[in-house]
């Protein structure tokens, strides 16, 4: 067992206790992100409100999400992330409705989505984007939840770590898929995976972004340069003292020496 199974059982566990069936509330149309991604210049930026992960226990557990939040979008972050997962992040649906409420940007809704009702729930709360994490979820039920999140507006990552799992996400053809950096098996981060694999499967036609182990300019630069076209940092920046320093490092990028 590895700790994202026990995640994903924790997720089953907690949809036992949702109502069958979850309405959805009239709210408006979720922000587009793609538009962020298919600018000409630079790299976007989804900046995640993170306390806690597995890895690394508490990162920043006396931040204010909304204040964080905020602080992200006064730096130039072109999307907010906003983890979810109560148990291992230290993440509440109350953090993603405060910071959806508060900032102009979209956001993300990041967790562990195996059923349609998380999706609904993620929409009522105001998210604007969620996540698909391949490998937790067979091509049956990431083809239906994809097509439902479609209709629904939201934009959507598909999110993988390795070719196998990338070649099952090209089979429904998604718009974004984001690249993981971490395997959440092992928490080994290396952002040579994004490289390795943009370098075999990049392509015009779909956006894709970097996630996690992007720390600095340097590791931003080597995300843009590989092909990617946005780039997901939450440790980095729930650490930064200078949250809008680090943003503008991270967004400008140094020149990288190969
Ligand atoms: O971050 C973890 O330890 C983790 C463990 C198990 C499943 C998922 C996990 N993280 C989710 C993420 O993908 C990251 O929060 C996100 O990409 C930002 O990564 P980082 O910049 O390295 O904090």
């Amino acid at each position: 067992m590895t700790i994202l199974d026990d995640i994903v059982e924790v997720k089953k566990q907690e949809l036992l206790e949702y109502p069958e069936k979850i309405e959805l509330i009239t709210r408006e149309k979720p922000l587009d992100f793609t538009g962020s991604l298919k600018r000409e210049n630079g790299i976007a930026l989804i900046s995640e409100v993170k306390r806690a992960s597995p890895s690394q226990g508490d990162i920043n557990a006396v931040m204010d999400p909304l204040e964080q939040a905020k602080s992200y979008v006064r730096g130039g972050a072109d999307a907010i992330s906003v983890l979810t997962d109560k148990q291992f992040f230290k993440g509440s649906f109350d953090d993603l409705e405060r910071v959806s409420a508060a900032v102009d940007v979209p956001v993300l809704n990041k967790d562990f989505i195996i059923d349609r009702r998380q999706i609904n729930r993620a929409y009522n709360h105001g998210a604007d984007i969620v996540l698909l994490i391949v490998t937790i979820l067979d091509d049956e039920s990431l083809g239906d939840l994809y097509d439902y999140a479609s209709s629904l507006d939201l934009n959507i990552i598909v999110e993988v770590h390795d070719e196998v799992e990338l070649k099952r996400a090209l089979k429904i053809s998604p718009e974004i898929i984001g690249i993981n950096n971490r395997n959440l098996k092992t928490f080994t981060v290396d952002i040579g995976n994004t490289e390795r694999l943009l370098e075999k499967y990049g392509t015009d036609d779909i956006q894709f972004i970097a996630e996690s182990g992007i720390h600095n300019g340097e590791d931003a630069q080597r995300m843009k340069l590989a092909g990617a076209s946005g780039m997901l940092v939450g440790e980095s920046l729930m650490r930064a003292d200078s949250i809008e320093e680090k943003i503008q490092e991270l967004k400008a990028g140094k020149v990288y020496e190969s």
